[in-house]
């Protein structure tokens, strides 16, 4: 798990004045981990363009061709000028070696975008359009220094965005890097430390990004155990049972003793799963809402939920009329996509906006939803997953687009479920279920348009 921050230039600030380290070495080790980089990757000779803005991002790049120059071939392009000190600095260093300004032109082995880092505080002018959509079009490896240009704080961006193979981020990870379409412009990203430490550098941060290693499954250790000692999930089974068939699948796949599916009427269903018509007494956690429709009343509804029992919603129960009344509970996890969230939103009274304002501004409604709803758990879909409950949050950015398909939401009802069910709390559960999904995904070798559910369930039987 990392720490993610949304500005590091208190932890700039901390770095001069706890270390001692002058902005000066900061910039300097900034550069040098863009070098080694370039050198891991490409002989000597190849051609470098480095891209420079005017602040402290574009003398970052100064800063690397100075030490490249020698071995590579640098072409700069400073379309700005210098307005940092620093800035100022790292150009008569690079007048000194005989670099100076020129325009784009043709093909280069790397392309290094300095234009604009964590200073970028209004859009981008034609000056800057104009080199990035060269620098786009070009086919040598892109490499952004610190955060792809055009990349704002609250990780949105504009058409001509810098799109980036990596991304060396200075210092530590930015939360910006993890908003939804940053997966599309960052590439890989790595984080370069500044001449202490990262875990150093860093200081508490309530926002987390989540890794593969944080994976924890619910292997069995006590040999004399009994499905009794693994939970029942009961999944509220409606008008589209196949959606809690998938959940139900998957919640027995990641280790609950017994899937009860609840419906009025007898469903066909696989042998492996039980069916009841009251949620069984046995019950230690409830999943409900995907493929619900219409096919309880609500009288038959409040009858299913008289209980304290932790539960797992989705999809349609966010639209239900009690929906409202079971915010109230404790143990609540809440899983919608961004439509759905939007729902909640509005039905919470917390904000009335469409889905590209929430997609714009994910972090700062899954902070005001936690806010106002502490005791629940919230997991907002997306290509990186949020996880929030209180003034905890989490980025899930292992999925993969293997699961923008239909189903795969269920089973991921299903795996929170599964854990719910077998004693965890509501935001471990959302946690390693977000977790368990994202991999599962990532253990699919084939095309990555072919997975479906039960492609996914098979991968929980081998994470
Ligand atoms: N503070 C520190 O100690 C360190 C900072 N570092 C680098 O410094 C960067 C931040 O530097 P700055 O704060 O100088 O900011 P930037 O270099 O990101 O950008 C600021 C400059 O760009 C101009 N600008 C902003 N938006 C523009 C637009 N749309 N069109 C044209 N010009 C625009 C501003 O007027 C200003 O001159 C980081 O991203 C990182 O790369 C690193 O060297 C590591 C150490
Ligand atoms: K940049």
């Amino acid at each position: 798990m990392q720490n993610l921050y949304l500005d590091v230039s208190p932890l700039d600030q901390r770095g001069v004045t706890k270390f001692a380290l002058s902005e000066e070495v900061m910039m300097e080790h900034a550069a040098m981990a863009m070098a080694h980089l370039i050198r891991a990757r490409f002989n000597a000779n190849s051609s470098v363009l480095i891209v420079c803005g005017s602040g402290n991002n574009g003398a970052d790049g100064l800063a690397l061709a100075r030490l490249l120059e020698g071995d590579f071939h640098i072409s700069l392009h400073i379309p700005f000028g210098a307005s940092s000190p620093l800035a100022h600095l790292q150009r008569d260093r690079v007048e000194a070696l005989g670099l100076k300004h020129a325009p784009i032109e043709g093909d280069y082995d790397v392309i290094v975008d300095a234009l604009f880092g964590s200073g970028l505080n209004r859009p981008l002018g034609p000056t800057a359009i104009e080199a990035l959509i060269l620098m786009n079009g070009m086919s040598g490896l892109k490499i952004a220094c610190d955060v792809p240009s055009g990349l704002y704080a609250e990780g949105t961006f504009d058409t001509n965005v810098f799109y980036a193979d990596i991304t060396v981020t200075m210092g530590a990870y930015k939360r910006s890097l993890f908003s939804d379409g940053a997966k599309e412009v960052c590439g890989e990203i790595i984080v370069a430390d500044l001449g202490v430490h990262k875990k150093r550098y860093e200081t508490p941060s309530p926002w987390k990004l989540l890794e593969s290693q944080d994976l924890s499954l619910p292997n069995r250790i006590r040999a004399s155990s009994h499905k009794g000692s693994y939970g029942h999930l009961a999944v509220v089974c409606g008008e589209k049972a196949g959606a809690s068939v998938i959940a139900g699948s998957a919640a027995l796949r990641f280790g609950t003793g017994l899937v009860s599916l609840i419906s009025n009427e007898n469903v066909t269903i696989p042998y492996e799963l039980m069916q009841s018509h009251s949620i069984p007494s046995t019950a230690t956690a409830i999943a409900l809402g995907m493929g619900l429709g219409v096919e309880f009343c609500d009288d038959e509804l409040s009858s299913l939920l008289d209980n304290t029992l932790p539960l797992v919603l989705d999809a349609d129960i966010f639209y239900h009329p009690m929906f409202s009344k079971l915010l109230k509970r404790t143990s609540l996890v809440l899983t919608p996509h961004p439509k759905e969230f939007t729902q909640i939103l509005r039905l919470t009274g917390i904000a009335d906006i469409d889905v590209s304002a929430l997609q714009s501004n994910r972090f700062t409604y899954v902070e005001k939803f936690c806010s106002a709803y502490p005791n629940t758990v919230l997991v907002l879909k997306g290509s990186n997953v949020i996880i929030g409950q209180g003034e905890e949050f989490y980025i899930n950015p292992l999925g993969t687009v293997a699961l923008a398909k239909g189903g795969s939401g269920d089973v991921l009802s299903g795996l929170i479920g599964a854990l719910l069910a077998q004693g965890n709390t509501p935001l471990e559960a959302a946690i390693q279920g977000s977790l368990a999904h994202t991999l599962a995904a990532q253990k699919f070798d084939k095309n990555n348009y072919a997975l479906t559910p039960f492609d996914l369930i098979e991968r929980i039987t081998c994470l």
